[in-house]
């Protein structure tokens, strides 16, 4: 581990923001072990110092004049100190450079785990870092997994590694980081299954585990997921300008040194920040959530949603409904493979937001007369829609849990019913792909679905469908599911 080394030392006292991504640069670029437990802990200092006192209104025009409170030396240096002992104190290090067992993984998360307060809101701001941890006794769901993982740096395992999925985080370890742990608790009222193996039973398909396409993390990575877990939110409104600076300068950083080339969400989280207060002239925001979108597609065989809704949102925000439209239906495309189960709320409320608030939203100003230019006249619109909506029906068919109520069929039909007769006339829908609709319903389609042969699949859907004078939807025969959930 690269440690806290002198010429870390050097930069203290931190009085700039530039000096933080020094820091950053020193321990990406000059050993392949940085050091995760000293990244957390200053992150999480200067985090929880800005925004903890009203700190909102500071003139905020560079990361060379914007002016920190002094973050001393001696400060970090006792909680790096503190951490490797709670560490050392309770698991011996890895002396013969072998590889960690279950049983030692199991152990660092217990020191963790153990040493967290009894009760608190686990759901709060700002306790995703070591420093949270070391002063507070707090952790989140993430930020236990993060610090196991830095656990087991401190101890010389350079196997253990950082697994995360959309809305869960676990580590891999052993060769070739084959073996996988759950070391942290999941939502609310779950019993915690921490030293158990991932996703081997019904769990395997849902939407959680993204059928076991998580994002696995090398060293750099990890210091990735740290800085996108940079938590700017001085409360529900505001965001404290120099946390967000900061976290857009180092996911810059990440991003030139290719540490975000695998990590679609962190490219996502640098998009949203560049759409705010662009810093890089010649990326557009847009491109970076495409990026987000290809990444998910080549190394993760298209099994990711937040790729497309943060590109829905993008394009949402901007008013650019029929771009929005077509996001939404591609990740819907995406949720339509799992099976809903009730570990599943994070997307199950992202996708009910877009049904029952942008989609209805879209559609009011659409049909309000004055747009010239209608999304009601534009037969992709309208295709686009149902694509959803049946993705939606997919998801919830085969499922323990049901998805769909009432609450969905109206907003529904509503808008269905905003697109005129011959604009409806003009969507042809063909019911392809039957086999792979029916093996889901036995469960084959998440094995011979592992070959990542979406790429393939992707090409040849795209060059079939370039025909632009009708559109042509590939589509699966739910329709009738999609008509019942109407009349309900
Ligand atoms: F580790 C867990 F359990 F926390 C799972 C992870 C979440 C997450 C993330 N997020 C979550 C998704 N997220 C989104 N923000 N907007 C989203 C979209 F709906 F617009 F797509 S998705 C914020 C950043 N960003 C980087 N890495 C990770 S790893």
């Amino acid at each position: 581990m690269a440690g806290f080394r002198d010429l870390d030392k050097a930069l203290f006292p931190i009085k700039h923001i530039s000096a933080v991504v020094k820091l950053f640069r020193s321990q990406l670029e000059d050993t392949n072990e940085p050091d995760l437990a000293l990244l957390s802990i200053v992150i999480g200092l200067i985090e929880n110092q800005l925004t903890s006192r009203s700190n909102a209104g500071q003139l905020i025009d560079s990361p060379e004049t914007t002016v920190l409170p002094r973050f001393e030396l001696e400060t970090v240096e006792n909680l790096y100190r503190k951490f490797k002992i709670v560490i050392t104190g309770s698991v011996e290090p890895n002396k013969t450079k072998t590889y960690a067992t279950r049983d030692l993984v199991k152990r660092v998360s217990d020191v963790i785990w153990n040493s967290l307060t009894r009760s608190y809101y686990k759901d709060r701001a700002h306790l995703q870092s070591l420093y949270s941890y070391l002063t507070g006794s707090k952790l989140d769901c993430f930020g236990v997994a993060f610090a196991v993982v830095a656990g087991c740096q401190v101890l010389g395992y350079d196997d253990v590694h950082l697994a995360l999925s959309e809305d869960h985080a676990w580590v891999v370890f052993g060769p070739h980081g084959s073996e996988t742990a759950e070391v942290t608790w999941h939502g609310k009222g779950n019993e915690d299954k921490r030293g158990q193996e991932i996703g081997k039973l019904d769990s395997a398909r849902s939407w959680l585990y993204v059928n076991n396409k998580p994002v696995v993390c090398t060293r750099q990575m990890e210091v990735a997921a740290l800085v996108s877990a940079i938590n700017p939110s001085l409360n529900a409104s505001v965001d404290a300008t120099e946390v967000a600076l900061l976290q857009q300068e180092l996911l810059w950083l990440l991003y030139d040194l290719g540490h975000l080339k695998k990590y679609p969400m962190a490219i996502g989280n640098l998009g949203d920040l560049e759409e705010i207060s662009p810093k890089r002239p010649g990326i557009a925001c847009s491109a970076l959530f495409e990026e987000a979108i290809d990444a998910a597609r080549r190394f993760y065989n298209n099994q990711h949603v937040y790729p497309y809704t943060y590109q829905g949102g993008y394009y949402f925000r901007n008013k650019k409904y029929k771009e929005a439209f077509e996001s939404w239906a591609n990740a819907s495309d995406v949720i339509r493979l799992y099976n809903y189960s009730r570990d599943d709320e994070e997307i199950y409320k992202e996708f009910l937001e877009i049904a029952n608030e942008h989609i209805p939203y879209i559609m009011k100003i659409e049909s309000s007369g004055f747009e010239a230019n209608t999304i009601l006249k534009k037969s992709e619109c309208f295709a686009n829609l149902l694509k959803f909506y049946d993705g939606i029906c997919q998801w919830e068919e085969g499922s323990a849990t049901p998805v769909l109520h009432i609450g969905w069929a109206k907003p529904l039909v509503n808008t269905i019913s905003k697109f005129d007769a011959d604009v409806r006339a003009q969507v042809h829908i063909v019911c392809d792909n039957m086999e792979e609709k029916l093996s889901k319903k036995n469960g084959s389609i998440f094995n011979n679905n592992n070959n990542n042969n979406y790429e393939k699949e992707y090409q040849a859907t795209m060059s079939k469908s370039n025909n632009k004078d009708q559109t042509t939807s590939h589509f699966y025969p739910t329709i009738e599911a999609l008509t019942a959930a109407c009349s309900e």
